[in-house]
This record gives C-alpha cells, structure tokens and sequence, in this order.
C-alpha cells in the first residue's frame, strides 16, 4: 500500500475499464469535464512507457530486458480532461504514442510485471486524494479497487472499428479491428492483471448509444451514488 492510500480519501474516484475503442477516453473526459473532476488515462502511461523502451532501443518481447528498463524513464502525466498531456523525461510524447510502433509494442510490454508495478506506483500517486476519474483495463480491480463509481464499458468490435476508423480519417475498418482485437486477446489473458470486469462495476454495452448519452448514463450513476452516501 502507498503512502497515498494509507489515510481515507477526500474525493470521489471514477473508474473506467473496458476493452480498446470501447470508448473509456471519450467517456471518461466528458464525465471529467462536466463534473469538474481530473482526468487520468492509464493507457497512456503503458504507452509512454512503451515509447520509452522503442527509444531506448529495448526489444519488447525480451520480458527480461523490458523489466530492468522499467524504472528508468521518468513519465509526467497532466490530468486536465480538456487537455490531458504525457511527457517522458521531459518529451512531449503526446502524439507519438498514438503512432503505429507504439500501438504494435504497448501489449507485450503491458504484460510485464515490474512496467505494471512501476506505473501502479505512479498511478496511486496521481490519485492521491481523488476527484479524479482513471480509466484503463485494471482500474476497478488492481489500481483503485475501493472506487465510489466503477464502470466497464463495452462495444461490439465492429462498432469500435468504425468509430476509430472515423476519427483517424477513413483508415481500414478490417485492419483496424482487427489490431483492436489482437490487443483485447493479449489484454484479457495475460496473468497481470488483465482486463476483466471489475466486482462491482456497472457494465454499459455503448454500442447503441452516443457519446452524449453515455455521458448522461455515467453522471446519473455518480449522482445516484452521491445521493445514497
Ligand atoms: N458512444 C459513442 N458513440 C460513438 N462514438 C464513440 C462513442 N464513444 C467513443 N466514441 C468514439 O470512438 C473512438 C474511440 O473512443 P475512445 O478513444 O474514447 O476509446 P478508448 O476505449 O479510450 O480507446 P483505447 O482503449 O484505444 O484508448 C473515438 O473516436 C470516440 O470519439
Ligand atoms: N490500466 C491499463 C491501461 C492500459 N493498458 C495497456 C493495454 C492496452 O493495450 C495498452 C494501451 O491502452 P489504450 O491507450 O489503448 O487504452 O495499454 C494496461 O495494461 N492497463
């Protein structure tokens, strides 16, 4: 347990874990935003880190090599929901993570058990007294599993295909689900804590819904939650 956790929170925790492009940013920023909470999005520290190891010159299947790399790069994470920012050892690494070689590498190195301890340590710091919402795939079960409002966002695959391939301008809706599902494979089988519905959290399937909507559903949750305390 970390110092941060040792005495009892102040502010409410929202955590939001769901397989890749079932929408967890989106959500999870909106949420923030209108509530007038901070942002973290974990994904983008494994990313970072991800980054790092690339950089460095790691192989990111050579578990050994990834573990004894993975105290050395120093990750920055800002929590604005409006406009969140990730830097390593003073790199903004913003857009970089979100190119190919990181999106290829994230899942191996993720797997590893010291990159998970490393980041878990950082991750508990940012939360520190809460009023923040973390989304990720361990959140509700290994990061904070005490969280007021748990949530596990879900999307059929086709739909989370198209959706990204929207935003990145009309990229191949096939190629693209099926990297979304290679990662969801490794994610939910991996002995680190993979991804699984954390006990608890209330499963909302977007698919049908707008992100408006969505929205709408996780506020009435956090309120309906804040009025029963
Ligand atoms: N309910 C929704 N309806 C339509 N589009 C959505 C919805 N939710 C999210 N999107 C869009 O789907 C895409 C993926 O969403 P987002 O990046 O929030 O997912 P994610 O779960 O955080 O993904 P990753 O795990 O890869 O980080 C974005 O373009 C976003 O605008
Ligand atoms: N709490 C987390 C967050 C992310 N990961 C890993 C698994 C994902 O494939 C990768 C990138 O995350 P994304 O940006 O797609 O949300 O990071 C994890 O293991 N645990």
């Amino acid at each position: 347990m970390t110092s941060a956790q040792s005495s009892p929170r102040t502010g409410i925790v929202i955590a939001l874990d769901g397989p890749s492009g079932s929408g967890k940013s989106s959500t999870s920023r909106g949420v923030a935003t209108r509530l007038g909470l901070r942002y973290l999005d974990t994904g983008a520290m494994f990313r970072a880190m991800t980054w790092a190891m690339l950089e460095a010159g790691i192989d990111v299947h050579d578990a050994a090599a990834v573990a004894a790399y993975a105290t050395t790069p120093q990750l920055v994470s800002g929590t604005d929901p409006q406009a969140p920012t990730i830097h390593v050892d003073g790199v903004d690494v913003g857009e970089a993570i979100r190119g190919e070689a990181v999106t290829g590498a994230v899942s191996p190195v993720s797997t590893v058990p010291e990159v998970r301890t490393r980041l878990l340590e950082l991750q508990r710091e940012i939360i520190g007294d809460g009023d923040i919402v973390v989304e990720g795939r361990d959140i509700g079960s290994v990061v904070a599993p005490d969280a007021e409002v748990k949530l596990y966002l879900t999307a059929d695959a086709a739909a989370r295909a198209a959706r990204r391939a929207l935003e990145e301008g009309g990229s191949d809706v096939a190629a693209t689900e099926a990297s979304l599902l290679a990662r969801d494979a490794i994610d939910s089988t991996r002995k680190a804590a993979p991804l699984t519905m954390p006990d608890g959290a209330t499963h909302i399937d977007t698919t049908a819904y707008t992100l408006d909507q969505v929205i709408d559903q996780v506020i009435a949750l956090v309120q309906a939650v804040q009025g029963s305390e």
